[in-house]
């Protein structure tokens, strides 16, 4: 990030009182414009997968409790990506486009060992924003499935994000599931005008096979210095005995001690991530984000920041558009590859596992996300063989319609 103009700084100031008003939605707040970031939260689902080989790596642990550790590991991985990648290429974490209901993000990683990871992630609730998606490797049988929202409040020059959600790992071969919660974060460096994320508390990794972890989020080392800290445990679901125990900084690296004996360690240094592959624009359905926002990318990428607003307000209109139909039809908008379920027995079984095991844990209120979200193979597979084109096609011209001939902005 660059030295503030005057102009940039005194937005800024006005923007940080403008948070002191805050009302919970961070997709409400008006950000300047040089914090704008050109990528929507739908695609921030790609961040669980960017190294497909650890992903795939439990699948090929008979041993339950060497899968278990594979899966904390393949976790405590992800973390950077999620959490660091924008202010390590942008200089600071961006605001992030918001979302339109329906509003999709396919791809995959094409890994020579690991073999195909698909990536299906779509905007399932725009009212409070949930994203929900869905991540298969077909090859290893692995699955991750989950959803989340946030809920922020603003203390102290902090912006405070509660994650709601969770997201549930299938291995096929061993029929065995993960149940794995989501970090609280907060926003530093707002004063300074180059915010990044700091996680916070902890999180659990239940497995249907009995394995426990938990990974605390200590932030800035009292002794390091360092910060994005972290320490967790693996045991067995009640019992006290410490298996293994992972410490480091989910930036950068972390190692595995079995007792006092170094047993493996991780480091981004020498792990990159693969590149997701994404249809060309001119291919993909007007649904889809790089699409659908490939204007208002443009002008932010320009620093064009009345375009920004101009094309923002076309797709934001057209939504309006869309709910002012479907509820005049009594037709509500239909999710396209994921379903709202009150209750999940997989789920429901591991967090019972969890309250056996530990402190009482609770699950966020999924009612309050408008339930949880499950995909729904079927209608994947009928998408992709094209049975349900007509829909599809409906769809699309629905939206087409509705975003050509929205109103010009006021
Ligand atoms: C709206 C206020 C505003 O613009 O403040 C300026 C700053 C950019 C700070 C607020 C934004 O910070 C961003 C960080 C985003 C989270 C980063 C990673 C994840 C993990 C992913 O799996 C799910 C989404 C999540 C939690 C992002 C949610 C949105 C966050 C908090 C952005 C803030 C608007």
């Amino acid at each position: 990030m660059g030295r503030k103009t005057g102009s940039a700084r005194s937005t800024w100031a006005s923007f940080l009182k403008s948070i002191a008003s805050f009302n919970g939605d961070l997709a409400s707040m008006t950000a300047p414009p040089f914090i704008l970031g050109k990528t929507s939260l739908v695609e921030y689902s790609a961040y669980w997968t960017e190294h497909p080989k650890l992903f795939v790596a439990p699948a090929k642990e008979s041993d339950p409790e060497k899968r278990a550790l594979a899966v904390l590991t393949w976790f405590l991985s992800t973390l950077k990506q999620q959490y660091s990648s924008r202010s390590e290429k942008l200089g600071s974490e961006k605001k992030p486009l918001n979302p339109f209901l329906g509003e999709l993000f396919l791809g995959h990683w094409d890994d020579g060992e690991a073999g195909r990871t698909e990536l299906i992630s779509e905007q399932v609730s725009h009212h409070p924003p949930v994203t929900a998606y869905s991540i298969f490797n077909e090859k290893h049988g692995v699955r991750l499935q989950g959803y989340n929202g946030q809920k922020a409040s603003f203390s102290s020059m902090t912006i405070t994000v509660k994650q709601v959600g969770s997201a549930r790992l299938h291995i096929d071969a061993y029929d065995e599931d993960y149940f794995i919660t989501l970090p609280a974060l907060h926003i530093e460096g707002l004063v300074y005008g180059t915010p990044y994320v700091e996680l916070e508390r902890s999180t659990v990794i239940q497995s249907s096979s009995g394995y426990f972890a938990k990974i605390e989020y200590t932030g800035k080392g009292w002794v390091s210095g360092k910060k994005n800290c972290f320490t967790a445990t693996l045991q067995k679901t009640g019992s006290k005995e410490i298996l293994y125990t992972v410490s480091g900084q989910w930036t950068d690296s972390f190692t595995i001690k079995k007792g006092k004996t170094e047993v493996a360690s991780f480091s981004h240094k020498t792990n990159s991530t693969a590149a997701l592959t994404l249809r060309p624009l001119e291919e993909q359905d007007p649904l889809e984000s790089r699409r659908a926002w490939a204007k208002v990318a443009a002008a932010i990428e320009r620093g064009d920041y009345d375009d920004t607003g101009v094309e923002k307000s076309k797709i934001e209109n057209a939504q309006r558009e869309l709910r002012k139909k479907e509820k005049a039809d009594g037709i509500p908008w239909e999710t396209r590859y994921f379903s709202a379920v009150g209750e999940h027995p997989v789920v429901d079984g591991l967090v019972g596992l969890i309250n056996k095991g530990s402190s009482p844990f609770s699950l966020d209120d999924p009612a309050k996300t408008n339930g949880l979200w499950v995909f729904d193979e079927k209608k994947y597979r009928d998408i992709k063989s094209g049975k349900k084109n007509a829909d599809l096609k409906a769809v699309v011209e629905k939206v087409e319609v509705a975003t050509v001939h929205a109103p010009a902005s006021e």
